[in-house]
């Protein structure tokens, strides 16, 4: 990956259904749930940069005693922070009495985050800052235990203000920024008016069932209320991951499947895809349901999650990475005219690593059947050496590409900062025959393509390349997400620039303002979500034609090597990974209401030249 994509969020949900004393006796320790915790969202790290946050609540506790604690972080290492100060309480403990943690009544009494259901959280702020107070969970704290609520998700709603009018709330500066904010708000609307109509016997599934609705955005978020109730819901187009597993020690959600088995050390089909709309509801007695929160509509779940966001090491996803890969060899093998003996294959660091070996698997199948041809168009016409020869050829693969340094802030004067950023990446020397080998090499997206101009393509000529082909296991970013991923600036996106630059070259610049009307006129008709305008940006050209600009734009103008991109087709990228066909950012098609609305916002926000989100 040379353009960081930001990050979604991830959700670790573990709800304990025995007593304390039951773990201490099966796993040895009273500790059980938090050391799962921990591990869940360790194991999906990759979910979120910004920070962490773990709320707990305890069941059947004294009145008056506390049953709802959160901690939250948003430190360098915030999952290390955070647990290594819930584990620093059961240390203090043990320095006054040794043997606490053989006792689970005193732990449960004394550790503030010994509770039996627990929620954590990685985030990567697509609203809001990045700053501590905007980590998940959100709490709301009332004296009727009904009425707590802890929340956390991986998602974005775009319809925030129209929320906070729904319930009749006045949002202060914070709220205003989050929409977890204004979730917590409408669900402890509902969550209040429950506990009003059935005291002691919470609806829970009906509460959800008028709250999340009115949500518009893609949706994962799990939940725990102060009577011991919890649920994790999906959005109706399963647009965010969301899985679980239940034993009968334990119910666990999380957004990925490969973190839950892992964890707990199940196969592949113990752990359940929580559907689109449904929401895996546990009550305080312990008792699992799956109840329809949504009616299901059209499937479209996040295929990012499947190219690169998403850990490889999840057995289908794996499979479908290789797949990108493999779908792409068809494009390479045009490109270098079918000459692999001159061509190095390679990829960049790291997340593209699994798609290579499956481009090197499309070549290697390639070469075998141009090796049977010949063999078969020789007849008796060979020699043992002329045989040998024949079957010794091989793809030649290398590791080129270097992940190197992380650039330091403290470099501010420009020319030493470019001289400096071309280092992010280094080469292996030794790899390329100079002027004769054609380098390819796959990463597995482009948006802003600045990493590739600055660093890779610079470093890479160093080698002196025939040619460089940048292959991408994604299709054309084009479009903006609202759905979790921070990527809401059309100007930030390389192939909106393409098709930009393209119409300047073609003379046609008056199409912008066009569009640019037309979003104005929507708006003020109240349309805007009717449509998706931006879609009129691309459609003058052709899928090569945007590549080929593309290629031109990531080319420093110092660099003599030709450059070629290559992007997955939209089609194969729905073949590799047919169960994630949620593809808004590639093709403009937004599964809400409110996707119309954020992207013709934003590239309205692009024609008044401001540099502000779209939602
Ligand atoms: N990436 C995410 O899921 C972000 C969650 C939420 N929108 C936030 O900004 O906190």
């Amino acid at each position: 990956m040379s353009d960081a994509i930001k990050h979604e969020c991830g959700l670790a949900f573990i709800r304990l259904r025995k007593p304390f004393s039951y773990y201490l006796q099966k796993y040895g320790t009273v500790l059980y749930g938090l050391n799962k915790l921990y591990l869940l969202m360790e194991k999906q790290h990759n979910r979120g940069q910004d920070g962490a946050g773990v709320a707990s609540v305890k069941l059947n506790i004294e009145p008056g005693h506390p049953f709802l604690h959160r901690i939250r972080s948003a430190n360098h290492q915030p999952i290390a922070d955070i647990f290594s100060k819930i584990m620093g309480e059961v240390k203090d403990l043990e320095q006054y009495q040794p043997d606490i943690t053989q006792h689970p009544g005193l732990m449960k009494g004394h550790i503030s985050h010994l509770g039996e259901l627990l929620l954590g959280h990685l985030r990567y702020g697509t609203q809001g800052k990045n700053l501590v107070e905007f980590c998940h969970p959100f709490i709301k704290r009332n004296t009727i235990p009904a009425r707590n609520l802890a929340l956390a998700g991986n998602f974005n709603l775009v319809n925030t203000d129209e929320l906070f009018d729904l319930i009749g709330i006045d949002p202060g500066d914070f709220q205003k920024q989050s929409d977890l904010a204004a979730m917590m708000e409408v669900i402890h609307h509902f969550l209040v008016r429950a506990d009003e109509a059935s005291p002691g016997s919470l609806d829970v599934a009906g509460l959800l069932k008028k709250a999340v609705p009115l949500f518009d955005g893609g949706f994962t978020v799990g939940g725990l209320i102060g009577n011991g109730d919890s649920f994790v819901f999906r959005d109706a187009h399963g647009i965010r991951p969301a899985y679980y597993y239940i034993s009968d020690d334990v119910v666990v959600a999380a957004s990925e499947r490969a973190a839950i088995r892992t964890v707990f050390n199940v196969g592949e089909n113990e752990v359940m895809e929580l559907m689109p709309g449904k929401g895996l509801i546990v009550k305080a007695g312990g008792e699992v349901t799956v109840e329809t929160i949504l009616e299901p509509k059209e499937r479209r779940a996040c295929s990012f999650e499947r190219i690169y966001f998403s850990r490889g090491s999840d057995e289908k996803i794996y499979r479908e990475r290789i797949a990108l890969g493999y779908n792409l060899s068809e494009q390479i093998l045009n490109a270098i005219n079918h000459d692999l003996k001159n061509s190095i294959f390679s990829f960049i660091p790291n997340t593209a690593e699994v798609a290579f070996y499956g481009l090197w698997k499309g070549m290697d199948d390639y070469l075998e059947r141009v090796k049977v041809q010949r063999i078969l168009s020789w007849g008796k016409d060979f020699s043992e050496e002329k045989l040998r020869e024949m079957l010794s050829r091989k793809i030649r693969v290398e590791k080129v590409a270097i992940k190197d340094v992380k650039m330091r802030t403290f470099i501010t004067e420009d020319t030493s900062r470019n001289e400096m950023v071309q280092h992010v990446y280094d080469i292996t020397y030794g790899t390329v025959r100079k002027d004769t080998d054609t380098l390819v090499v796959i990463d597995d997206s482009i948006v802003r393509g600045t990493t590739l101009k600055e660093s890779i393509i610079r470093m890479l000529a160093r080698l002196s390349p025939k040619k460089i082909i940048v292959v991408s296991s994604a299709p054309q970013i084009r479009y903006p997400d609202c759905y979790g991923i921070d990527m809401s600036k059309l100007g930030d996106f390389i192939a909106f620039r393409a098709a930009v630059e393209l119409m300047k070259d073609r003379g046609k610049e008056a199409c912008l303002q066009e569009l640019y009307d037309r979003c104005k006129e929507l708006a003020r008709t109240g349309q805007l979500h009717t449509e998706n305008v931006v879609q009129g940006v691309y459609k003058p050209f052709t899928s090569e034609e945007i590549a080929d600009k593309i290629a031109q734009l990531i080319t420093p103008p110092e660099i003599s090597t030709p450059v070629q991109v290559i992007f997955q087709t939209i089609e194969s990228l729905h073949r590799a990974c047919p169960t994630n066909t949620g593809d808004w950012y590639f093709t403009g098609n937004y599964p809400t209401p409110g996707g119309n609305k954020v992207v013709n916002k934003a590239f309205m926000n692009y024609m008044e030249g401001k540099n502000v989100r779209g939602y």
